[in-house]
């Protein structure tokens, strides 16, 4: 058995056992000796645990950060990105800019998403409120905008909630969300690959502001879990769009050049989400990992970043889904542990092109290293003001968002 790496998981999902079986690898129970642990985030927090008193060894490796919940709980995240675009600010980065009613011209990322203990809703304009509360939603508009509060039946728990987009772009009068792949293999340096085939999930039931609508998951959550037990569920495409379809639709709808800068876009939030939280997270050398980023696109083309979830669900809804996760895993294994071989968790994280398969380097610091946020603003300025007139020659070495 020397040579072969002996894998554990505790996700008993046939994409995963596939792709070890497929690669010769041996399963072995998690009191042996393993190199390959994928694993849920309650096991990582275990692991890491002082308690546990685990120590890994150079040869194990595992599917996430200890502190992943920087990025991947609503609330933190916000906290991080609000400390980044403070410390840009102080070092007077022009990416830090502001307009003339003090918003960030260039690093409003996501959903405003607020921890709290008490009912008392944050005074803001009438845009509802989606409450998120043990896994279990429960949306509230405020009453008024003067009292900005509701009653709740426990004031208990803690809420996570997040102001609500309520002009979502709609296709076929539908909303629907992003769900997009990346897979980081070291926040310091930062690397980062986006995964090309992410997927769009559509509401069964048509789009309606309304608040007398506003129960209606089907109308408003886009989660495949939820739109699964609507009436109208397809269980042959489930609901889905390949993001190259959104793509292809989005160019013959308005055009190729705000197609183009709305995927810029995105993956300036991603880059931007990751940059925030990489000095708080823990770069221990022993993990990867692949997340599942949520963005809703509003009706001026505008992406939000919603939610990035740790560990993305490998649930197969269709035969399609089923082949895009086994490839998802498949490519991610192929970078994570370079030829299927015992890892070596001192490697230098910098796979060669040929097993990138259908990753593409998002953001690589060092390759970036002296592009400085100037040239990134540059890049972004091309991009927002027309046809890429600040780009520079090699930047898109670095930055996937210059070279889509
Ligand atoms: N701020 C928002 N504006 C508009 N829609 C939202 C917003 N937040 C969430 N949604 C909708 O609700 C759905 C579920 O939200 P979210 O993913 O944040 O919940 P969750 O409980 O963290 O779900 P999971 O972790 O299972 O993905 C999203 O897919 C999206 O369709």
């Amino acid at each position: 058995m020397a040579g072969k790496v002996k894998w554990v998981t505790d996700i008993e999902k046939s994409v995963l056992i596939n792709n070890f079986e497929k690669r010769g690898w041996v399963q072995v129970t998690e009191n042996e000796d393993w190199n390959f642990y994928w694993m849920s985030v309650q096991t990582i927090r275990n692991v890491f645990s002082v308690e546990a008193g685990y120590r890994l060894s150079d040869d194990q490796i595992v599917n996430h950060f200890p502190n992943h919940y920087e990025l991947t709980r609503k609330d933190l995240m916000v906290k991080n990105i609000k400390r980044y675009r403070k410390e840009l600010e102080k070092e007077g980065s022009p990416l830090a800019e502001k307009d003339e009613n003090g918003k960030y011209l260039y690093l409003g990322l996501c959903v405003f998403h607020r921890l709290m203990f008490s009912v008392n809703i944050p005074r803001r304009p009438v845009q509802p409120w989606i409450m998120i509360l043990s896994h279990r939603f429960k949306k509230c508009v405020p009453k008024d905008s003067k009292t900005s509060s509701f009653v709740s039946q426990s004031n208990k728990e803690a809420y996570v909630i997040s102001l609500y987009i309520n002009n979502p772009l709609l296709i076929g009068g539908r909303k629907f969300d992003l769900r997009l792949y990346v897979l980081v293999s070291t926040y310091r340096p930062l690397r980062c690959y986006m995964y090309k085939l992410g997927f769009c999930r559509f509401c069964t039931v048509k789009y309606t502001p309304s608040t007398s609508e506003l129960d209606n998951m089907f109308v408003h959550l886009t989660n495949v879990a939820i739109q699964k037990h609507g009436e109208d569920y397809n269980h042959i495409h489930g609901g889905k769009w390949t993001v190259s379809n959104l793509r292809l639709y989005l160019e013959s709808t308005r055009g190729k050049e705000v197609t183009s800068k709305l995927f810029d876009e995105i993956h300036w939030i991603i880059v931007q989400s990751l940059k925030a939280v990489a000095p708080v997270m823990n770069n221990d050398k022993h993990c990867f990992e692949c997340y599942g980023y949520d963005i809703i696109i509003d009706d001026k083309l505008k992406p939000w970043l919603i939610e990035v979830n740790a560990s993305p669900s490998l649930t197969s809804s269709t035969a399609n889904d089923r082949i895009l996760k086994y490839n998802l895993i498949n490519d991610t294994l192929n970078i994570a542990v370079p030829n299927g071989e015992i890892p070596d968790c001192k490697w230098n994280k910098s796979p060669p092109k040929e097993v990138l398969g259908n990753y593409e380097i998002l953001y690589d610091e060092e390759l970036a290293q002296g592009d400085g946020a100037d040239r990134e603003l540059r890049s972004r300025q091309g991009q927002s003001l027309g046809p890429r007139a600040g780009r520079s020659r090699d930047s898109g070495r670095a930055v996937l968002t210059t070279w889509k």
